[in-house]
């Protein structure tokens, strides 16, 4: 019989405001689920594709489950085929990491079948060859937390040097996804190229602030910390209600709110549960209020990342 594995691999929370790029986390449930199996043709192979609205493609130089395969099959000097099936459970351009999931879901499989030659760090080397084909640039703060899950931080690329940074207990996180799409590559469009020495102190402060409250299970000082000067002033305008949200959370007692990714998913940091769910449904409110339909996702950080079913 054919050997077949299946993987699972979480949506994730990139920049988590002030890491711009350099820092994200893993959420509970949603994620996408890719199956692998050894063919007696060599080359990859897109056999199946289901939850993607038919929108996804199956040529292997362009759908992230089979370049990132491929690059981690060629730094093997691997030339069997493999079979790959994709079952989306992620919408596309959400801001949910979804190009990431399939190819750290894939790269889990791939690598079991395989005999596991890598562990999940080494993997992030070729799942960012995956967010290179469907955003145009190899950012790894979606695939990383994927892959380990958790908070993860990309202290460098050249070469990568992805930390693992501790989850406080009683952090919980709601995701707003209004009904929109926004490629990444578009919200990548709208940044700015410079920024001032200002607003690069700005920056460097919280990023450093907000890794020092998680490993300090500071919550006031995450709060202080949830600040983004870099990305989120021209790309809030892209979103419709992100500032009402913030408005209408401000007594509720969350630490903070910003763009989870590239957008258009609003991501909120609590202190409890309770908490998040309020922040839940006053987000129904501010979108039903503008008119957009919107999912709400409560989940504590996933420390898990991907692994095999
Ligand atoms: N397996 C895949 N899953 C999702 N998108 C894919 C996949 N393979 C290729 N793509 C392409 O990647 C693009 C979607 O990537 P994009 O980064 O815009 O969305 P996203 O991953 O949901 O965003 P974000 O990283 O902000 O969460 C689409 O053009 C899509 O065709
Ligand atoms: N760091 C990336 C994440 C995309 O999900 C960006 O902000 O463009």
């Amino acid at each position: 019989m054919k050997k077949t594995i299946r993987a699972f691999a979480p949506a994730t929370v990139a920049n988590v405001s002030c890491g711009f790029d350099i820092l994200g986390f893993a959420i509970d449930e949603l994620g996408d689920q890719v199956e692998v199996s050894l063919s007696e043709t060599p080359g990859l192979k897109v056999i199946k594709i289901e939850g993607d609205g038919g929108r996804l493609p199956y040529e292997a130089d362009k759908n992230t489950c089979t370049v990132a395969i491929q690059a981690m099959l060629d730094h093997l000097g691997y030339t069997k085929g493999m079979d790959i099936s994709l079952y989306k459970g992620l919408p596309l351009g959400s801001g949910m990491g979804s190009s990431a999931a399939s190819a750290a879901a894939a790269l889990v499989a791939a690598n079991a079948l395989l005999g596991y030659p890598f562990d999940k760090k080494q993997l992030v080397n070729f799942a960012i060859e995956a967010e290179r084909i469907a955003c145009g640039a190899a950012h790894a703060d979606n695939v990383a937390p994927s892959l380990l899950g958790g908070f993860v931080l990309i202290r460098d690329y050249e070469p990568l040097d992805v930390i693992k940074l501790p989850v406080p207990s009683g952090l919980y996180c709601t995701l707003l996804h209004p009904h929109l799409e926004l490629n990444t590559s578009d919200s990548r469009s709208v940044l700015r190229k410079q920024i001032s020495l200002k607003d690069s102190t700005i920056q460097s402060g919280n990023i450093a602030g907000l890794i020092a409250g998680l490993f300090q299970e500071d919550f006031n000082l995450i709060s202080r910390s949830l600040k983004d000067v870099i990305a989120e002033p021209t790309r809030a305008l892209l979103i419709p209600g992100f500032y009402e949200l913030r408005e209408a959370i401000q007594t509720i007692g969350a630490l903070g709110s910003g763009i989870s990714g590239s957008g258009p998913t609003i991501f909120t940091l609590s202190p409890s549960q309770a908490i998040a769910k309020k922040v839940g449904s006053a987000g129904k409110e501010v979108f039903k209020k503008i008119g957009l339909d919107v999912d709400v996702y409560i989940s504590e950080v996933n420390d898990r990342g991907a692994y095999v079913i």
